[in-house]
């Protein structure tokens, strides 16, 4: 297996103010710490609740923002310290599907144009080749050529989707970070864009991060699964690992509010594990972040942060009473 990402000690802490009233200045923690690799081919799930830093970790990864600390390595090289000329020669290999393709596509735009323009931006095709190479893509991702003078306007929510990531592929990537790409979609049409997400990354050979609220969202599409609570990774193994036996008590948390068939059961199996709301980024609890809503949580929770460690082969937790099999 070829490592493509690594990730070391990666933060992002951003100043929202609090100099005014106070002596010193405040930090939100949205990313506090993140270490991971991530391998050529493979697609990594990424979860937690909102605000837990799942975008921030994306746009980092995608160069978008500067880590406030810690090291990004795409292929060897520091990409978090590389300066903006040099980065945007390596952006091609990186790139980003969002959530709401509707605003992430210029509305006065063609599609033909949408699509078009990082090949041209870039300066990777003659003019002669262009419009095979767009059609090409638009047909890739399933998408009928005879629509590409409409606008985005004209199109479905997943077949808005599909331009999102015609226009993704054109510079031939090798990582696409994926960010909540189908949660605005209707149910039927997700499976539809999971399942082509698949098969373009077979095609092409492609690496994903998948973002996402849920497990449910990443369960299939993922090989491995990263979990995260207020800035941290918590856990991060195998799908199969993570569903069969989860050791954090957040991930159980989540899995146990997943929806099931009797209502009556949700809020209770829910209370199990969680209790409380996310406390703030700004101000997070001492020790394990986790120790305000874990159910196990003892002093030594309250004041020791838990590293992330591996428990059993490749499954790493970050908790000092990680459940283990009865
Ligand atoms: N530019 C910014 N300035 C200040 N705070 C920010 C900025 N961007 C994000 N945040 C804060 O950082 C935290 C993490 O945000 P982020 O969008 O990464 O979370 P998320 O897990 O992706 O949430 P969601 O699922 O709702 O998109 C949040 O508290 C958010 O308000």
């Amino acid at each position: 297996m070829t490592q493509l990402l690594k990730l070391e000690n990666v933060k992002k802490h951003f100043d929202v103010g609090g100099y005014l009233l106070k002596k010193n200045k405040e930090y939100l923690k949205a990313v506090d710490g993140v270490s991971l690799t991530v391998n050529q081919g493979e697609t990594l799930g990424i979860v937690g609740e909102s605000g837990c830093g799942k975008s921030t970790l994306g746009n980092l990864i995608m160069g978008l923002l500067k880590p406030t600390e810690g090291n990004i390595f795409f292929e060897d090289t520091n990409i978090s310290s590389m300066k903006e000329k040099d980065l945007k020669n390596r952006r091609s290999d990186f790139q980003m599907i969002f959530q709401d393709p509707f605003s992430s596509l210029n509305p006065r735009m063609r599609v033909f144009d949408i699509i078009a323009e990082p090949l041209i931006t870039h300066k990777v095709i003659n003019k002669d080749n262009l419009k095979k190479r767009v059609f090409e893509l638009m047909e890739d991702v399933g998408l009928d050529t005879s629509y590409s003078n409409r606008f985005p306007h004209e199109f479905s929510g997943g077949q808005r989707q599909r331009i999102g990531i015609a226009r993704a592929l054109t510079l031939k990537p090798k990582l696409i970070v994926c960010d909540e790409p189908v949660s605005a979609l209707d149910v039927s049409i997700q499976s539809q864009i999971l399942n082509l997400l698949s098969t373009l990354q077979k095609r092409h050979n492609l690496t994903f991060i998948f973002i996402a609220h849920g497990l449910p969202a990443v369960k299939h599409i993922s090989d491995r699964i990263g979990v995260m609570y207020l800035g941290n990774i918590v856990e991060l193994t195998t799908k199969e690992q993570l569903f069969k036996q989860p050791m954090h008590p957040y991930t159980a948390g989540l899995l146990s509010s997943q929806p099931i068939s009797d209502p009556s059961m949700r809020s209770d199996r829910k209370e199990e594990y969680m209790e409380g709301d996310i406390p703030s980024p700004v101000n997070p609890p001492k020790g394990c972040k986790f120790h305000t809503r874990c159910p196990y949580a003892t002093d030594k929770c309250k004041e020791e942060v838990p590293s992330l460690t591996e428990k059993d082969t490749g499954h790493l937790v970050a908790c000092h009473y990680p459940l283990l099999e009865p």
